[in-house]
């Protein structure tokens, strides 16, 4: 049994022995039980205060005992660094990965697909696909490059965190903070999906404008899971990824041994189907903001680092409209991938666990077949159903990995070629 808090970004206080937390002051002169206080910030001790993110840890051993980091070789997909080659303006797609060698946990599972800047530059966003089969045990990870967005395409997740203990099945998304420690089970044995790595501004509720105080992802509905510990003291490796590479170290003690918290910087999870979906009830169809869950400001205003975009079930009524996505040509740059279903501009070839990449100004769009049927539709109200596709769009044009390179199906450009030419009067 897991335990949640409700709300984003709260400041929760938590304890799993009662007594733990100190009250009153974050590090007095010895914590109850002999437990370490430790700050995890997650912004600048100096962020303004609606932005500030930290929480205070009380563990029976503090971070800072550990031998040192040498280089990991295993997990041989994940993060090798992008393709120096110039990249070409291609439109890309990619099928599912392959099935995991026996064996396989979640982070040897992890497949690095896309990524722009450096993580070292504290901006950016990486796209990353993992097929695992194997339980975390005596393994433990942690990404210093940035938060982690979980977004699983087929079975469960189970991440025991730092900070608490989250399980998420397809259809629901987690964040772990940069930072902060976990290992993954699989309560279902094996488990595919996909992981955005944010480098950049803390992932935040987009503001609402004109659609008011309410609506989109609402605030309570994103889950904290109250303080968690094991009391292990067995060897357990410590996978580290920082600044871009990969490194590990052997601990005595699972670091999973937080045993009170207090603070707004924390893992959550958050069920898509409780996205309140905006749109048209008029023409047109409106730009694709509109289905921001989660958005990553970069410095320049309005402009997203990433944004985390889905396109959930939901009524489609606009009048005298063509309904799928329009023809575009994007100074953002547009991953997308499938959880379930299928995408209403895409009738063939974007399956499940699949990717496509629409980089920076490249001309997309409804496929041949997509746009002959929406152009026939009668106009009634229709149910879009079953079917959850997400973006994760970035100012920053992404960068292949060689993986990617080597695996795009071969004809994407094929989907929009025969057009009818337009007809002009004579
Ligand atoms: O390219 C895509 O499929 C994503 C997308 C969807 C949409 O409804 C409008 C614009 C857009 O980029
Ligand atoms: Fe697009």
């Amino acid at each position: 049994m897991t335990d949640y808090l409700p709300g984003f970004g709260n400041h929760v206080s938590t304890e799993a022995v009662p007594g733990a937390l100190p009250i009153g002051r974050n590090s007095p002169q010895r914590p109850p039980f002999g437990l370490y206080a430790e700050q995890l910030s997650g912004t600048a001790f100096t962020a303004p205060r609606h932005e500030n993110r930290r929480s205070w840890l009380y563990r029976m051993r503090p971070s800072a005992e550990h031998p040192p980091f040498r280089r990991y070789d295993g997990a041989p997909r994940f993060a090798p660094g992008t393709s120096a080659e110039p990249l070409a303006p291609n439109r890309l797609r990619w099928d599912p990965i392959a099935a995991p060698a026996p064996g396989t946990d979640l982070i040897d599972g992890l497949t690095t697909m896309l990524a722009n800047r450096d993580p070292a530059s504290l901006e950016g966003v990486a796209v990353h696909v993992y097929a695992a089969n194997r339980d975390m045990v005596d393994r433990v990870f942690v990404d210093t490059d940035g938060e982690l967005l979980f977004v699983p395409q087929a079975g469960q997740v189970e991440l025991l965190t730092e900070l608490g203990r989250i399980v998420i099945a397809p259809g629901q998304i987690a964040l772990v903070p940069r930072g902060v420690r976990f290992r993954a089970l699989l309560p279902d044995g094996e488990a595919r999906g996909y992981v955005a790595e944010n480098h950049g501004s803390l992932f935040r509720l987009p503001d609402l404008g004109p659609i008011g105080a309410n609506g989109l992802a609402n605030p309570r509905d994103f889950e904290t899971p109250v303080a968690w510990y094991e009391d292990v003291d067995r060897p357990t490796v410590l996978i580290q990824k920082y600044l871009g590479a990969l490194w590990q170290t052997t601990l005595d003690h699972s670091p999973l041994d937080v045993v009170a918290w207090h603070g707004n910087l924390a893992p959550w999870r958050y069920d898509l189907a409780r996205f309140n979906t905006i749109n048209t009830v008029s023409f047109d169809h409106p730009d694709p903001s509109i289905f921001t869950v989660l958005t990553s400001p970069s410095d320049v205003p309005g402009r997203a680092n990433a944004d985390f975009v889905i396109f959930p079930p939901r009524w489609m009524v606009a009048e005298g409209t063509f309904r799928p996505p329009w023809f575009h040509r994007n100074v953002m740059s547009e991953a997308m991938g499938l959880i379930h279903g299928a995408y209403d501009a895409k009738a063939e070839g974007f399956a499940p666990g699949g990717l496509s990449l629409h980089n920076l100004m490249s001309g997309h769009g409804p496929d041949v077949a997509s746009w002959e049927k929406a152009s026939a539709a009668a106009l009634t109200p229709h149910r879009i159903e079953g079917t959850m596709a997400f973006m994760v769009e970035s100012c920053w044009p992404y960068r292949l990995t060689a993986h990617a390179r080597d695996h795009a199906q071969p004809d994407y450009d094929a989907v929009w070629n025969g057009f009818p030419k337009a007809e002009l009067p004579r």
